[in-house]
């Protein structure tokens, strides 16, 4: 069967999702095709179920923090089924019924690129046709070589966040984002983690200080972590996984889970045989209207290697979406909040040092320790601990910067992200009133120690 569509997205993250809703909404006659679950590795195997675990560790965490009370009871199975209801016991009928109603053609299968001039695309046994093509096909987890891995009882991000028993141990690879979190997740729930990190900090992108505050947090969460160091190779003794570690060291456990990295979903889409490259890390190259060609190709979200999250997913597929209907977007970076959702949260926006560096800024920082200076750590728990820092640009007065770690920091460091996006200055910043005691207050006071 022959179908003539306007648009076409391939993969129904929440990149395509976006994509296609808006699309669709438009008035363009557009299909989806998902190979998987529509929803995405976001809605099933990435950010829904693992802030869904990170929540109750977390909440259990502040309750035994907050002054008269004592951890509640985490009941596992509880948790667990709640998890299953938010990843929909991985079941997207009715996200399919709600495409079809919103008249978006739904095909649940691999797709292939056959054609161009218009664009051909073959997926469950139909031949489409379409003036505009959208890869949205996102991410997989990395695989790094490691002697004797294939033998191991080895979790990806799958596994890890849809798992139904807590390991007695576990050897997590990689000390980014994955890491962090799911590390920290395991272990709050009593396993015996050991984080080994290829690099000398965990959060490797991150401003160095900031890498250094959760280090001290993970270790104090009674991780073993073992920075600057990799795993050279994996080996079975009777019912253990031996890990050995290119420090010479070697580590017994019951499971080794991956957040190395993660590499785009280009293979097998058949772009090559239409003359459309991916770049050396197989990703696809965009412009700034996320236009891989000029007759109607178009990429977003994880598949682009831009910055692995999904709201940037999103973003990039509003700017696809109004670009095709007819109002033109250019995509800008500039100030994308990066969370990690650990206990308490990590957040930051804007460059690093190094980045301010690069660009030949003229920098001013300044760090303030929260429990210092501020009344609401006092009055949100017992032992309080949290610390912002802001990098400022001397020559042009406004923040192009800002990391944190505190509880709550993934919401308040949007106020960062607004001044850096707005080019607030930060005269005006010290002009605000933020209501008492909040974290909020944070910025006045970190605000007047930079020495402008
Ligand atoms: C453990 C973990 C936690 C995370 N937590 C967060 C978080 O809290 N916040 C955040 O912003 N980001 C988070 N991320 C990152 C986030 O998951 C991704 O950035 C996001 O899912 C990218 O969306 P996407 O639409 O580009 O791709 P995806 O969500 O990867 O979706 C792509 C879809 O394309 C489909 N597909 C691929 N190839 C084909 C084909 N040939 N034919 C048909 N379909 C195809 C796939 O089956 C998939 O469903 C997390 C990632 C991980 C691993
Ligand atoms: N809260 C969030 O928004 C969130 C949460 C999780 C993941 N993510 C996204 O998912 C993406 C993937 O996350 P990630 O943490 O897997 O990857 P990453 O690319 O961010 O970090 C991987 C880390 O693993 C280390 N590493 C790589 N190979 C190694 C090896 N062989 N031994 C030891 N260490 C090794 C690297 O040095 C690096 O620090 C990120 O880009 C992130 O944006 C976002």
């Amino acid at each position: 069967m022959l179908t003539d569509l306007d648009a076409v997205v391939i993969g129904a993250g929440p990149g395509g999702e976006t994509a296609v809703s808006r699309l669709a909404a438009g008035g363009l006659r557009a299909a989806l095709v998902e190979r998987e679950l529509i929803g995405g590795e976001c809605a099933y195997w990435a950010c829904i179920p693992s802030k869904t675990l990170l929540r109750s560790v977390e909440a259990r965490a502040e309750a035994a923090g907050a002054a008269g009370l004592s951890a509640p009871n985490l009941d596992w199975p509880a948790l667990r089924d709640h998890r299953n209801y938010m990843i929909r016991h991985l079941d997207d009928a009715a996200q399919v019924d709600g495409y079809r109603r919103q008249g978006v053609t739904v095909i649940k299968d691999s797709a292939r690129v056959t054609g161009r001039n218009p664009w051909r695309i073959e997926a469950g046994g139909q031949q489409l046709t379409a003036e505009h093509l959208v890869i949205a096909t996102g991410s997989r987890a990395l695989r790094p070589p490691i002697d004797g891995l294939d033998g191991a009882e080895v979790w990806t991000n799958r596994e890890a966040t849809t798992l139904r028993e807590i390991p007695r141990r576990a050897v997590m690879v990689g000390g980014s984002a994955v890491g962090v979190e799911l590390g920290q997740f395991l272990a709050h729930m009593g396993t015996h983690v050991t984080l080994v990190q290829r690099g000398p900090r965990l959060l490797d992108r991150e401003e160095p200080r900031l890498s250094e505050l959760v280090a001290d947090r993970l270790g104090k969460d009674g991780i073993d972590l073992r920075l600057g160091c990799q795993a050279t190779a994996v080996r079975r003794e009777g019912h253990d996984t031996v890990v050995e570690l290119d420090d010479g060291g070697s580590v017994r456990t019951d499971v080794i889970v991956l957040g190395a990295g993660r590499g785009p979903h280009t293979t097998g889409l058949g772009l090559d045989t239409v003359g459309v490259q991916v770049n050396d890390r197989g990703a696809l190259e965009i412009d700034e209207h996320c236009r891989v060609t000029d007759d109607g190709l178009w990429a977003l979200g994880d598949v682009t290697g831009t910055a692995l999250f999904t709201h940037v997913a999103q973003y990039q597929a509003r700017v696809v979406a109004d670009t095709i209907l007819g109002t033109p977007r250019r995509a800008d970076y500039t100030a994308i909040p990066r969370v990690v959702f650990a206990q308490p949260e990590i957040a930051a926006v804007g460059l690093t040092t190094a980045q301010a560096a690069e660009q030949g800024i003229d920098l001013v920082t300044s760090e303030l320790d929260l429990t210092a200076s501020l009344a609401r750590p006092w009055t949100f728990e017992t032992e309080p601990t949290g610390t912002l820092g802001l990098l400022a640009d001397r020559d042009r007065r406004v923040l192009v910067g800002a990391w944190a770690t505190a509880p709550l920091a993934g919401e308040w460091i949007h106020q960062a992200a607004l001044a850096i996006r707005a080019q607030i200055p930060v005269g005006t910043l010290l002009d605000g009133i933020a209501q008492f005691p909040t974290y909020s207050e944070a910025y006045l006071k970190a605000a007047e120690r930079l020495n402008l």
